[in-house]
């Protein structure tokens, strides 16, 4: 048995999403977004789910605050649902949404845990969409827009602050593979639309540093590893193709002003044209105060001619998995964050979601969940080593905070430290939340 110890000064906390907890999707004047339309569109989510009530957050989260204040965290990530402030996307500001997020966020401060605001988690208003959506530069000055308002509305009281959250999620995941909102599948307009998401978030950070709002802002990347079966070169660019569709792609732009040139090389070979217009890459190259880094599975892969968007598949290792699938690989979570920190630098970077699928019931009132005390217990030793080999890790927060709606697979796929039961809407805390909670009380833990 070993000790896996942490700095002094390390931030605990849980992460959770507009969509995916609030509920009260017609109430207090919140317009619909795309996730209300591609979830009620039928085959898009397992057994139908949608986010309608959800774990109905929106009037439980004064519950749900002091399950986190038992919890002992420092810090809570939440989104904002953009329709709640501005119901079409823009023009007059619904003062109901603005004051729910009141409410929240000062029984956050009022429990000592600090907000940390992710302003886009994917649930865009459906106007906007209706207008192109993220293909439209026009939703690029909409979101500065609901941005601006929100550094005005919050600023004191929200010193965190998250552009978006997993861009590869919102244009490729979104408009290439297509299984979440709107759903579509071209290329050339998945990968214009990261130009255009990019170019969001580099105008709101101008925005945040124009105003001299008070606070710290960043976004959220997703990432993954691949670790190449051999060491044949064309093993090694196959992995190195996939990591950088998820983290060259977008922080290249945002740390260094331009695209990774062999991967716009790779997407041009696949008749993609992306269109960058006089000052856009400036625009994107604003420096940011921290990164939140979103990790959860990686694998093994080797190149295969021909195969998928990147030329690679994956090499079966009888991996350990969660109940989504995923293999349980805590060694991409140190390579994914070494390799970041030699490309970018020491740039401070909060764990912003990491976490694992295990469907475990109550019994008894007790969630006996030992795969995901397992999976924290080896992502997090990994994460004590890359801080150990220098990583500027300021914090960890895990996802998520309470089962919620899983996107395309709906109710089915439980991510919480607390269970929820959806017909009563009854929180139970799970062992990994008291393991958890002990964890954060020690700043330490026995692996
Ligand atoms: C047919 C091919 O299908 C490919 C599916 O490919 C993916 C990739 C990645 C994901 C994914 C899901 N999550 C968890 C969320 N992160 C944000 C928060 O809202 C969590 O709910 N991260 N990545 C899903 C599906």
């Amino acid at each position: 048995m070993s000790i896996i110890q942490f700095p002094k000064d390390m931030k605990w906390g849980t992460a959770t999403a507009s969509y995916q907890i609030e509920g009260a999707t017609k109430e207090d004047g919140r317009g619909q977004t795309i996730w209300d339309t591609f979830s009620k569109t039928p085959g898009n989510v397992l057994n139908g789910d949608n986010g309608d009530v959800a774990c109905n957050s929106y009037h439980r989260y004064e519950e749900d605050v002091q399950i986190m204040k038992e919890l002992g965290i420092d810090v809570y990530r939440f989104s904002v649902a953009w329709s709640r402030i501005f119901p079409e996307g823009n023009g007059e500001v619904n003062q109901k949404g603005l004051d729910y997020y009141h409410r929240l966020i000062d029984e956050l401060l009022a429990n000592g845990i600090e907000p940390m605001c992710t302003l886009y988690h994917w649930d865009l208003p459906q106007a906007l969409q209706d207008k192109g959506g993220w293909n439209n530069r026009e939703t690029i000055d909409a979101f500065v827009n609901y941005a601006e308002t929100m550094f005005k509305e919050f600023s004191g009281k929200i010193n965190y602050w998250l552009t978006l959250n997993e861009p590869w999620c919102i244009s490729f995941l979104s408009n290439y593979i297509g299984v979440h909102a709107p759903g579509n599948q071209d290329l050339q307009l998945a990968t214009q639309i990261s130009h255009h998401l990019l170019l969001a978030h580099g105008e709101t950070v101008k925005k945040f540093r124009d105003l001299n709002i008070k606070g710290e802002i960043g976004f959220a990347p997703n990432t993954t590893w691949l670790e190449p079966f051999s060491n044949q070169q064309e093993d090694i660019d196959a992995c190195k193709r996939e990591v950088a569709w998820y983290v060259e792609w977008f922080m290249d732009p945002v740390f260094k002003g331009e695209y990774p040139s062999f991967m716009v090389d790779w997407f041009k070979k696949k008749g993609v044209e992306l269109v960058i217009e006089d000052g856009d890459m400036e625009a994107i190259n604003q420096p940011i105060d921290f990164l939140g880094i979103n990790y959860y599975t990686g694998h093994v892969a080797r190149y295969k001619e021909n195969e998928g968007l990147l030329d690679w598949e994956m090499v079966e290792m009888n991996y350990d998995r969660t109940d989504i699938g995923w293999p349980i690989f805590p060694q991409g979570f140190y390579n994914v964050l070494t390799h970041i920190t030699e490309s970018y630098g020491k740039v401070p970077i909060y764990i912003t979601e990491n976490g694992s699928c295990y469907n475990d019931e109550p019994e008894n009132g007790r969630v006996k969940d030992d795969g995901r005390i397992n999976y924290l217990q080896q992502h997090l030793t990994a994460l004590s080593g890359a801080i150990k080999s220098g990583v500027n890790v300021k914090g960890y927060l895990t996802w998520s905070l309470m089962d919620n709606f899983e996107w395309a697979e709906g109710y089915s796929k439980r991510f919480g430290i607390v269970h929820v039961n959806y017909r009563t809407l009854e929180r139970t805390k799970k062992d990994s939340y008291y393991w958890f909670k002990q964890t954060i009380e020690n700043n330490w833990f026995e692996n």
